[in-house]
Formats: structure tokens, C-alpha cells, sequence
């Protein structure tokens, strides 16, 4: 079979081949002597070393379904979603596995079938179904005595964790993981480097990085690299390398990561991963940005450009956009920075999306789960409750003051229950809404409200004012002063903000250092003047507390609804334009989009 190379099917496959179970290579097996189980057994073993045989077994047996008992049934279903999964037909895949649920087959048939639908939903990323089949898997591995099938669910949802960037969790399920099974070299190597991906992403998702932690993560890798080396996986080896790569980057050790990687370059791309090859020409491309060596820069940011053939990792893309635009900008071509800037913030916005996406699908999973365990607990007490008043009246004991007494208990575990279900959808609704530093909408939430207030003016026949803000050179404050400072300056300058606007005004953060307004009953004059009430209020700031003596500035587009219609995504676009343009005016002023 041709197997076609699919980036978003990675560690679908990765996974498909390494839970494969090992078997001796059989020569000439025939087929006619052996009998459904043994066939069907023969069909697991080889489904992935041997692919033609498993398929000729599946056909084989799928020609005779009267004759196979319900697990016998279940477990040729099972393979046959298998087959499916490794053609990319994930649909069927999906229906296949999800049916296996429903019946009475074999425990072990419908646990390995929920591992399976874990990576298929993490593939298409379907986060909220695949948590869902986490809850069920973790709920039937009490029942499963097989240690090598409860070790590849772990690292399957370990791998799920990661790509839904809760790592954290991902590094708990690799802590379940004790045991590791003697002799698979190739498992340990994929927990190790799991492993270090969820330690080295907790880690640069710090604002500050500790150096003593940067070192001793450099020695978990290192330790990573020996494992990986003895089960001689290649791929995962140059993923190591790439990680090092990352966190001399963050330690502004640039010769490091051109010494980490420039050597490694054509054994990065003999092994065929896309994204890993994308991922080292934008760490190359960094490096030399670091050293000032722009021609190099150049060079690997258009390498990593070309090789980024994928839209699901377009974390890369931002990073590369955003070099690219820097350099057209150090250049003094502002021209194509202002096209590359506007790619830019379109990539950056999508990541944003996507992350958001992964947190909601969390969030919304855990709460449905933390319901689920309340009204189950809840169940349980009233049923001990009515089981006590069953017993109460029999002996027939002052019955009707302690049913009056139960009731109430009854009813009190149903009222704590829907307040504790309350609480818990205030805090999702509130993290969800709100930008957790800051403590102004989140984007996605913004973009829901001036949608509405939008929609509102236009029916209305009211004019709208948009605004869109960055501050200025904030860089320099965190490279400076540390992450900490800055953070603590968004607080400050969100804060301020606040107060300016008018309690109808919708003040949001895009994302990083860029915040946006939107004015409903605003022409552009009086928006300009909060704008510049805003841009006053945000250089008057006093950072005594933390050090910094230099006021900090913000620079403000805006326009409104008369020059760019009743459209968000126009409204935005253009005053993020004429933002850049106050910015090229000399930063610390307003412009008006024209
Ligand atoms: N502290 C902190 N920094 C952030 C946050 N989000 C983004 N940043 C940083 O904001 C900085 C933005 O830098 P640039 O896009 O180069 O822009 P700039 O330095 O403000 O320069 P100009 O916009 O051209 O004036 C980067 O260093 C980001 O790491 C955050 O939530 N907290």
C-alpha cells in the first residue's frame, strides 16, 4: 500500500505502528489451517508489520459474519476501524469504534477501541469528544489486567494531553506510566520525549525562565537522547535536538542552537517529517536574527516559509511572519512590512483562535465531568437517604418528623449540588470571557460583543467608533525588566483604559500588547479624543513600584463606521493599519484610518 505522507496524521500513525504487538516474523503462513480465533489473533499481530496479510485475514473473515460469535464480531470490527484509520478513512474508523461501545463485546476490545477513537478525535482535533472518551477510558482501566494495554492508553492520552497544550495532565498520565515494559526501546523513547515536550512547554510558557530549570531540563534531555539513541529513533532524536535548540534560544545562546542544529540539518530532513524540517529553519532563522546576521536570517525564514506546507502547526507561520517582518522594517522597506505585518497578525490571530479553542473544549470537559461526579454523588446520598426511611418504617419510629427531616436533607444535597453546578459555570463563564491578565474581555468575547453592538448601531442608524492599540517598544520592558514588569504593565494600562472609556464602551485584549476599543453612539472626532485621553492617561503612568523611569507609550488607530462599514473584521483591519501607521509616525500618537 502507498502510504501517503499526512502531517495531521503524524502521531495517529506513530501511534498506530508503536502499540502494534511484537511478534517473530512467520514465512509462509497458511491460512486455511487456522482457526477464527487464531486468525483473528494473526490479523492483531501483523496489522502494522504485515499490513497485506492483516487485510487479506479482515476480507477473509468478513466473508463469514453468521458464523462468528459477538466477540468474535467485535474484535474483527475493531481491526477492520483499524484499517480504516490507517487508509485515513477516519469516518468510518470513527462510526466502527463508536458502534464497538454499544454492545456486550469483550472489555479489552472496547478499552483498546476507546484508545483508538482518542488519537482519531486528537487528529482531527476534536478535543471535547476525545476528553469525553478519556473520562470512559479512565473509568474501565481498573477492569483491564493487560499492563502492556493499559501502558498505550496512557501514552495515548499522554499524546492527546500534549496536543491539546494541557501538559500538565500530559506529564501526569506519563507519571502513571511505572512500569515501563522490558525491551520496548521504542516506547521508552516516545515517553521520554513526551515527556520532555510537556516539561519544555510548562517551562517557556513562564514569562521568566529559571536558569537552574533550563539546566536540569537540558540534562533530562540529554538523558532523552541516550534512550532515544539505543532505540535507535531517529526521528525522536532530531526532536530532542530541536528542543536544546529551543531552550539555548530562550537563554539568547544563538552559536549554541547553530551548533545544536546546522550540522544535523540533512539527517532533520531524511527523516521526513515536515514540521520538525519547519521547525529547525525558524530556529535557525532566530539564531541568526539574535546574531544580527540578517542575510541568514533571511535565508532560513524563507526556507521555513517554503517548507511550511501545513496550516495546522501555523504556530510556525507567526513566528516566521514575524521575523520576516521585522526584518523588512530593520530594512527601512516599510511597504512590504506593512503587507508582512498584516500576515502577521491574520496568523497570530488564528493560533490565538486555536488555542482558545483546545482551552474551552477543556474547560467545558472538566465541567461536565465535575456535574456528572455531583449528580452521581448526589444520586447515591438520596438513595442511602430513602433506603434509611425504608428501614425507619419498619420499626415504625417517630417516621414522619425524620421523613420530613430526610426531605429537606434531600432537597438540601439538590440545591448545594445546582449551586456548586452554578459556581462552576460562573468560573468557566468568567474565564472565558474575561483575559485572564488583564482583566478586560478576552478576545474571542470582545469579538462576540462588538458584533452585537455593531449589528445594534447598524439597525439603529448610529455611528460606531473602532480603535486599535499597541504599546510601544514593549519588548526592550521585558527583555529589560523580565516578563513579570511587563505583565504588570498590561495590568496598568488595561486598567487605565477602563476608566477612560464610557461604561458602553467594549475594551478587549487581541492578544499580546495590542488591546482594541469599540464606541458605539461615537463619531470619529469624539473617539479621537478618547483616544488621545487613553494615549495621555498611558504615558502618565507612574512605575516607580517596578523600576522604570521612562514613560510608556501606546500607539492608536481608528476609524469608524462611516469610512469602513459595519463590518468587524474591516473595522479591526483598518484601524489596525492606521495603528501601524502611527507607529511609523514616530510611535506615542493617534491616526486616523484613511
Ligand atoms: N510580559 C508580557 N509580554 C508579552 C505578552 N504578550 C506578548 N508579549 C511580548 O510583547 C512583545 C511585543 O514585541 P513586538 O511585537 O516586537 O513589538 P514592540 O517591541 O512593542 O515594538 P513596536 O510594537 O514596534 O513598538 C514581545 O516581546 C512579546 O513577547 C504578555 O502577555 N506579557
Amino acid at each position: 500500500m502507498q502510504l501517503i505522507y499526512n502531517i495531521k496524521a503524524f502521531w495517529l500513525l506513530l501511534i498506530l505502528f508503536s502499540f502494534a504487538l511484537q511478534v517473530v516474523a512467520s514465512n509462509e503462513i497458511n491460512l486455511n489451517t487456522l482457526s477464527t480465533d487464531e486468525l483473528l489473533q494473526l490479523a492483531d499481530e501483523k496489522r502494522s508489520s504485515d499490513y497485506i496479510l492483516a487485510s487479506k485475514i479482515i476480507d477473509r473473515l468478513d466473508k463469514i459474519p453468521s458464523s462468528l460469535s459477538d466477540n468474535q464480531s467485535a474484535y474483527l470490527a475493531y481491526l477492520k476501524a483499524y484499517r480504516h484509520s490507517f487508509q485515513s478513512e477516519y469516518d468510518q474508523a470513527i462510526s466502527l469504534l463508536n458502534s464497538l461501545q454499544n454492545n456486550n463485546s469483550d472489555i479489552s476490545i472496547k478499552y483498546r477501541s476507546i484508545g483508538m477513537l482518542i488519537n482519531l478525535y486528537a487528529n482531527r482535533q476534536d478535543w471535547h469528544n476525545g476528553i469525553l472518551q478519556i473520562t470512559k477510558l479512565i473509568s474501565l482501566t481498573p477492569q483491564i489486567k493487560n499492563k502492556e494495554l493499559v501502558q498505550a492508553s496512557n501514552i495515548s492520552v499522554a499524546i492527546f494531553y500534549n496536543q491539546l497544550a494541557q501538559y500538565q495532565h500530559a506529564l501526569d498520565y506519563l507519571d502513571k506510566i511505572k512500569s515501563i515494559i522490558d525491551g520496548n526501546l521504542r516506547d521508552k523513547c516516545i515517553i521520554s520525549q513526551q515527556r520532555l515536550l510537556a516539561k519544555l512547554r510548562l517551562l517557556l510558557n513562564e514569562y521568566e525562565v529559571i536558569k537552574s530549570d533550563a539546566n536540569l531540563l537540558h540534562q533530562d534531555i540529554k538523558k532523552g537522547l541516550s534512550v532515544c539513541q539505543t532505540a535507535e529513533a531517529k526521528l525522536f532524536i532530531n526532536i530532542l535536538h530541536t528542543y536544546q535548540a529551543e531552550l539555548y534560544l530562550t537563554d539568547k545562546q544563538p552559536e549554541k542552537v547553530i551548533t545544536a542544529l546546522l550540522p544535523r540539518l540533512n539527517d532533520i530532513k531524511s527523516v521526513q517529517y515536515p514540521i520538525l524540517v519547519t521547525l529547525t529553519y525558524n530556529l535557525l532563522a532566530q539564531a541568526y536574527w539574535q546574531l544580527g546576521d540578517t542575510t541568514n536570517t533571511e535565508k532560513y525564514a524563507h526556507l521555513a516559509l517554503e517548507n511550511d506546507v501545513t496550516s495546522t502547526d501555523s504556530f510556525q507561520t507567526v513566528t516566521t511572519k514575524h521575523l520576516l517582518y521585522q526584518l523588512a522594517e530593520h530594512k527601512g522597506d516599510y511597504k512590504k512590512a506593512f503587507e508582512l505585518h498584516k500576515e502577521y497578525s491574520l496568523a497570530k490571530q488564528k493560533v490565538n483562535d486555536e488555542e482558545q479553542a483546545k482551552e474551552l473544549a477543556f474547560q467545558l470537559a472538566s465541567q461536565k465531568d465535575f456535574a456528572n461526579k455531583t449528580e452521581i454523588k448526589t444520586l447515591t446520598r438520596a438513595n442511602d437517604i430513602l433506603t434509611n426511611e425504608q428501614s425507619l418504617s419498619e420499626q415504625q419510629q417517630e417516621n414522619s418528623l425524620l421523613l420530613l427531616v430526610l426531605l429537606l436533607t434531600v432537597v438540601g444535597l439538590g440545591v448545594t449540588w445546582g449551586y456548586k453546578t452554578w459556581l462552576s459555570q460562573q468560573k468557566l463563564k468568567q474565564l472565558t470571557e474575561c483575559d485572564d491578565l488583564t482583566q478586560v474581555h478576552s478576545r474571542r468575547h470582545f469579538i462576540a460583543l462588538a458584533q452585537q453592538t455593531i449589528n445594534q448601531c447598524q439597525v439603529e442608524k448610529k455611528p460606531l467608533t473602532c480603535l486599535v492599540f499597541d504599546l510601544d517598544r514593549f519588548k526592550k520592558i521585558n527583555d529589560n525588566f523580565g516578563h513579570h514588569t511587563g505583565d504588570a504593565v498590561l495590568k496598568e494600562v488595561a486598567n487605565t483604559c477602563k476608566q477612560v472609556c464610557r461604561p458602553t464602551d467594549i475594551l478587549g485584549r487581541l492578544g499580546g500588547e495590542e488591546f482594541a476599543i469599540i464606541l458605539p453612539n461615537c463619531e470619529l472626532l469624539m473617539g479621537e479624543d478618547l483616544a488621545n485621553k487613553c494615549r495621555e492617561k498611558i504615558a502618565q503612568i507612574n512605575y516607580d513600584n517596578l523600576g522604570l523611569i521612562e514613560p510608556i507609550t501606546a500607539s492608536f488607530g481608528i476609524t469608524c463606521v462611516d469610512v469602513s462599514g459595519f463590518e468587524l473584521n474591516k473595522l479591526l483591519a483598518d484601524a489596525d493599519d492606521a495603528m501601524y501607521s502611527a507607529k511609523q509616525h514616530g510611535r506615542n500618537c493617534v491616526q486616523s484610518y484613511k
